[in-house]
């Protein structure tokens, strides 16, 4: 018998989402007999310890005794059990500097760790995610920030609202004016931006014609690394390639900067990968922009006058296009940006129901069978110790 636990959420602030929800863990106990469920008791879950309770789980304070435990986000040092398998967002494969003592006491400690961000398929693409839901509620947001800023319109926060259903009702009859709006990337988050883009009728369009027409109806173009990326000497855009030398690429996206109204950033972005613009296209006339929403969210990344996070409670904020300094939000001098690090908490239910959907389907049983190249691939640490593919991580995790 292999006992998992759901673990309760040690980082401040606490994280809402959970990595299974009260029916998929009915789920597996009815698939999997050999397979024992315990819920760690927490308050500030989306799913009730009662909810867990009524589908037949067991809630307790005590969960020593599993051998698989899933969490969300960093576990505090004082919560790791020693010699247990933990599956979490851990942030250490970029060598972040705050959680280098954690992975340290995790070898310390002899846990086996695989981090969901490195389960992979085979040709790179993430199996697991919140990406999508960030993007429905990032989309949002933007579109919230540029109704409050012109006063055409108004949207209410997404946590007011019960769930992505109950959001969805809310747009029926909603007039959006005749915006432009930019969506750039194309992996989860930009997906989710895109479905709020359908929800809310605003029209896609090819990138020509954005640039040279206006439009009675609100518009979107929808850019992909292709047509916002092209190599500084062939002119050409190969993916591989790029991935691998994005300092020798120059950025295309400035000649839209005229044509803009809210900027929906998805793209992925690296040290080396060119910004979409620079502060100095702020202070020209014709940058149009009044919104951007930094779904991607690097401070200093793709967006230079992404300053830092905003909260979920007060997620916008001006950026002065001069001074370059914060403003109060819906500031004349000023472009507003929504920057917003853990946006899907703000439909945690059905971002932990989407999640727990892709662990059962593509993880899960393997996890608790004989395993696999994937979850080989994504384990960081085995018994506390470094695997090869992490080895590079071993001066990080010296100290
Ligand atoms: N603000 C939030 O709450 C929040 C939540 C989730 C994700 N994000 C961020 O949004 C961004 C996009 O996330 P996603 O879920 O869409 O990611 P994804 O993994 O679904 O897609 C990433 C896209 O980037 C491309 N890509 C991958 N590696 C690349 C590389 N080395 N160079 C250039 N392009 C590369 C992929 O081809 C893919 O199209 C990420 O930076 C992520 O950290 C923010």
């Amino acid at each position: 018998m292999l006992t998992i636990g759901l673990i309760r959420e040690g980082k401040t602030p606490t994280d809402n989402r959970v990595a299974l929800t009260p029916a998929q863990c009915k789920w597996l106990l009815k698939n999997r007999p050999d397979v024992h469920i315990l819920v760690e008791s927490s308050p500030g879950r989306c799913f009730s310890d009662e909810e867990y309770r009524r589908a037949g789980i067991t809630v307790t304070d005590d969960i020593s005794s599993c051998d698989i435990l899933l969490g969300i986000k960093e576990v505090p040092v004082q919560q790791l059990l020693p010699g247990k398998t933990y599956l979490f967002f851990s942030h250490t494969r970029k060598k972040q500097p705050h959680n280098q003592a954690m992975l340290h006491t995790m070898m310390d400690r002899g846990i086996t760790l695989i981090d969901y961000e490195c389960l992979e398929h085979e040709d790179g693409q993430r199996i697991i995610g919140f990406g999508f839901f960030a993007g429905i509620v990032g989309a949002h947001n933007g579109l919230m920030a540029y109704g409050k800023r012109t006063g055409q319109y108004q949207l209410e926060h997404v946590y007011k609202h019960k769930d992505y259903r109950a959001l969805i009702h809310t747009y029926f009859g909603l007039k959006l004016p005749n915006i432009k709006i930019a969506v750039t990337g194309s992996g989860r988050v930009a997906h989710g931006i895109l479905e709020i883009m359908n929800l809310v009728d605003v029209q896609e369009v090819e990138p020509e014609e954005y640039l040279q027409r206006s439009f009675t109806y609100p518009v979107y173009v929808h850019l992909k690394g292709r047509d916002l990326y092209r190599h500084a000497t062939t002119g050409d855009y190969n993916r591989e390639h790029f991935h691998e030398h994005p300092n020798e690429y120059q950025c295309l996206f400035r000649q839209y900067l005229p044509h803009t109204d809210v900027l929906m950033n998805g793209i992925y972005w690296a040290q080396d990968i060119p910004r979409l613009f620079e502060w100095e296209d702020m202070q020209r006339p014709e940058f149009a922009i009044q919104t951007i929403a930094d779904i991607t969210d690097d401070t200093g990344g793709s967006i230079p006058c992404n300053l830092g996070d905003g909260t979920i409670d007060n997620p916008v904020y001006g950026v002065h296009r001069t001074t370059r300094e914060k403003l109060t939000p819906y500031h004349k001098d000023g472009v507003d940006v929504m920057a917003v690090g853990n946006l899907p908490n703000e439909l945690p239910r059905d971002a932990s129901r989407y999640f727990g959907e892709q662990l059962l389907k593509h993880i899960l049983h393997d996890l608790l069978g004989n395993g696999s190249v994937t979850i080989d691939r994504a384990t960081i640490l085995k018994n506390g110790q470094l695997t090869a593919p992490f080895d590079y991580l071993h001066h990080y995790a010296a100290h």
